[in-house]
């Protein structure tokens, strides 16, 4: 902790203290607003009742805000050379007077925190943090920028990047933290970028992509608040231990109403959780599975050569080949998505159908009413109602893929090469079976395009009524619990005091049951995983392409995913996009990033690593096994006291003649060493005190400390395998070991050897 004065300290803490102060008064005063909406109670009109729903809403969003602000509520000082001066922090604070106490850090005079320096100081001559523990400041670090104004004593007191560098060496709790008190310049451009537009972020490992994009949001949301909060803001990352690992960092901003999700979950009512083969995912992710798509709904709609018979209790109805060409053609030229041109096609089907039954029944011309008595009759009798839905089935888009992926025919009828269709082909699901990968959401999420609802009345009604009336209860449990007025109301008593016919939902609520859903900004990190399918996905959810995009192409491991971020992004915007970069490292110390560079050299041999800003004087080992069921005591030994660590593992495939893979050895070896080990991803990977991850589960994820096991498996295992092994390199923020069991890549011969 830096020196301060113990007087400056005391002058600190008054301020602070009194900015506490203020805090727990409107927090208090919010509750008691609160309390007041929702004690009004059901009585009045719809808009009265709508309009208590909306404020009761905004007035529980305002308490969550200022509960979340508490630890670390302000950090910084900014002094002038007017002599004025600004505290800032996470949240503006006023007094009743509307005098300025605090300032936040996203507001445009705050700036200066980030960006001012010794060669351009904004008009500030003093840039001051503040550390706080609880409510107490427990010590100040300042940047003097106005070198010729200061006075001798304050030169001797000059600090630098102490704030940033006692940030960067704290013990990783296994979550992300915000980084509010230390932004750097070049970071804080792209927080403070132009909203409009699509915004790339590339950067190497540990330059904060994450982190910034996550303050981006955070930023975007008070600056552009009207527009966002009705549109709401769209977080997608790349799985859901990363989103776990991130999700307290916009809370502790302030801000609560975003949707973090991954492409896996974009389809709602649906969990993703299947594998896929590198070659399965790299097939359903290519763009030509548009087509495929659109052709197995197309096949879904060909008309039998044969005509076909339909056998009622007094006649037999004939639908021949014309007819039901000219039922198609008409379907098909309303343009209407395959549900919805269903009716067209049925329609035509019926007139004709009761033409004909009409003769059977010696009734050659009926009049208007007799007709569609007539017609209405046909339609319910079931050998109809069979014989149309064969024809032009209503299909759900899961009905539709199932049917395309556990049949050779139809997804060699759809386009696909024989050899292709092999590698997709699926049993049908079991009851209670994991049957959908995230590779197939891009999949269904066209197939819902092109399908379109079924019958979009009665359907949509009943299931909504059921799903209203849950969130209503949800709702008012959370507002309940968050008011602390639980022990005096349940939560569906409140929800039936609330039964307004608009239930007041937050917008990323609404925005995560709604596939139709259109975002005012959405955010993709490890955007160069996503395949070419998950694209057209994730543009679907964002029409004015307002986005920003954060990656490294040289970290793409997915076989789908991007090469370059021209091909992704040209055919949605054309040139229309902007690239920052961000150079510099702030996980890995420079004694591990010099390792991880020589593997990028193998990736592409232009691509330049991000510099460093720490050394730790501790290099990098490799221990060779015979055995690696002997490691456990190894592993124990790289835990750092308190912090956590990870094993990372080449992706399963069998490795002994018993079958037992490199991570099932791995697994064992740890898990007797270390009981409470984590074995794959699951809620308990970012808690426990060591992770076994393969790469593709680690990615975008930090540690203290990393352990490699056969790296050369690693990089031989799939075309990315440069990519993957850098990746698993530059996780650590501290220490990191090899280890393996034939001979080491002569890519990391330089490696110390850890001997036993
Ligand atoms: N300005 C900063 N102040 C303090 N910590 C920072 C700052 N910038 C980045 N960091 C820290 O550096 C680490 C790496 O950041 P982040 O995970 O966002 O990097 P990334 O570019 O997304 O990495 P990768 O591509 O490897 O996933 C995090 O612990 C983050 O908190």
């Amino acid at each position: 902790m830096p020196k301060s004065s113990a007087g400056e300290l005391a002058r600190e803490q008054e301020y602070v203290a009194a900015l506490y102060a203020r805090l727990d008064v409107l927090r208090v005063r919010t509750r008691g607003q609160l309390d007041e909406v929702l004690a009004q109670g059901a009585s009045g009109t719809h808009q009265n009742r709508s309009e208590r729903d909306s404020f009761a809403g905004m007035y529980a969003q305002r308490l969550a805000r200022l509960w979340a602000v508490e630890s670390g509520l302000c950090f910084g000082r900014l002094d002038h050379a007017d002599e004025s001066r600004l505290y800032i922090g996470r949240i503006g604070l006023s007094d009743d007077d509307q005098h300025r106490l605090l300032i936040d850090w996203r507001a445009p005079v705050a700036q200066p925190f980030y960006r001012a320096t010794p060669a351009a100081p904004m008009g500030v001559t003093r840039r001051r943090h503040l550390y706080t523990r609880g409510r107490a400041v427990t010590g100040i670090d300042d940047d003097l920028l106005d070198l010729d104004r200061l006075a001798d004593a304050d030169r001797a007191t000059l600090n630098g990047e102490a704030a940033l560098l006692a940030a960067l060496g704290e013990r990783r709790t296994g979550r992300m933290r915000d980084i509010v008190a230390t932004i750097q310049g070049e970071q804080d451009r792209i927080i403070r970028g132009d909203l409009n537009g699509v915004l790339v972020v590339q950067g190497g490992p540990g330059t904060g992509k994450t982190v910034v994009a996550l303050h981006r949001a955070a930023y975007l949301l008070y600056t552009y608040r009207e527009r966002l909060e009705r549109r709401g803001v769209l977080i997608l990352g790349p799985n859901p231990t990363f989103t776990r690992y991130i999700d307290q960092v916009l809370p502790s901003l302030g801000e609560t109403d975003v949707l973090l999700s991954t492409v896996g979950e974009l389809f709602p009512g649906l969990s993703a959780r299947r594998r896929e083969t590198p070659e399965a995912a790299a097939t359903k992710g290519a763009i030509r599975m548009a087509d495929v798509v659109a052709a197995a709904v197309r096949d879904r709609q060909r008309m039998p050569r044969k005509p076909v018979e339909i056998r009622l209790d007094k006649f037999t109805l004939t639908l021949d080949r014309q007819t039901l060409d000219a039922a198609r053609s008409k379907a098909v030229r309303s343009r209407r998505p395959h549900n919805q041109a269903r009716a067209v096609f049925v329609r035509h089907l019926l007139t004709a159908l009761t033409r004909q039954a009409a003769r059977h029944l010696g009734r050659g011309v009926l009049d208007e009413d007799d007709f569609a008595d007539l017609r209405e009759d046909l339609r319910t009798e079931e050998p109809v109602r069979v014989a149309l839905n064969r024809l032009w089935p209503y299909l759900t888009p899961q009905q539709l893929l199932i049917g395309l992926l556990t049949s050779r025919e139809r997804m060699t009828k759809a386009g696909l090469s024989a050899a292709e269709a092999a590698a997709l082909l699926r049993e049908p699901p079991r009851p209670g079976e994991d049957w959908w990968s995230e590779a197939d959401v891009p999949l269904l999420d066209e197939a819902a395009e092109l399908l379109g609802d079924i019958d979009e009345g009665v359907l949509r009604a009943a299931r909504r009524a059921e799903e209203e009336r849950e969130e209503r209860i949800a709702y008012a449990r959370e507002v309940l619990e968050l008011t602390g007025l639980a022990d005096v109301m349940d939560a569906e008593r409140f929800a039936e005091r609330q039964q307004a016919d608009e239930v007041y939902l937050t917008t990323a609520e609404r925005a995560a049951r709604d596939r139709t859903w259109a975002f005012g900004h959405v955010i993709v990190d490890e955007a160069q995983e996503l395949s070419e399918m998950a694209w057209r996905t994730v543009m679907r959810r964002c029409p004015s392409r307002s986005m920003t995009i954060v990656g490294d192409i040289a970290q793409t491991g997915s076989a789908a995913g991007a090469a370059s971020w021209g091909r992704v992004l040209d055919p949605y915007v054309r040139g229309r996009w902007r690239e920052e970069g961000l150079t510099v490292n702030y996980r890995t110390p420079a004694e591990l990033m010099e390792v991880a560079a020589r593997v990028l050299d193998l990736v592409g041999p232009d691509l330049k690593a991000p510099e460093s800003v720490r050394e730790t004087g501790r290099r990098p080992w490799a221990l060779r096994v015979d055995d690696l069921g002997e490691i456990g005591p190894v592993i124990r030994d790289e835990i750092v006291e308190g912090g956590r660590l990870v094993v990372i593992v080449p992706a399963p495939e069998p490795s002994s003649p018993s079958g037992e893979t490199v991570t099932d050895a791995v697994a064992r070896a740890v898990t007797a060493a270390v009981p409470d080990a984590a074995v794959g991803p699951g809620p308990a990977t970012l808690d426990a005190p060591v992770a076994v991850l393969t790469v593709a589960d680690a990615k975008g994820l930090e540690f203290d400390s990393v352990v490699v096991v056969e790296p050369g498996r690693i990089l031989r295992e799939s075309p990315r395998g440069p990519s993957d092994l850098y990746v698993a390199l530059t996780r650590a923020t501290s220490r990191l070991g090899v280890i393996h069991t034939g001979s080491l890549p002569d890519v990391l011969s330089g490696l110390a050897d850890r001997g036993h």
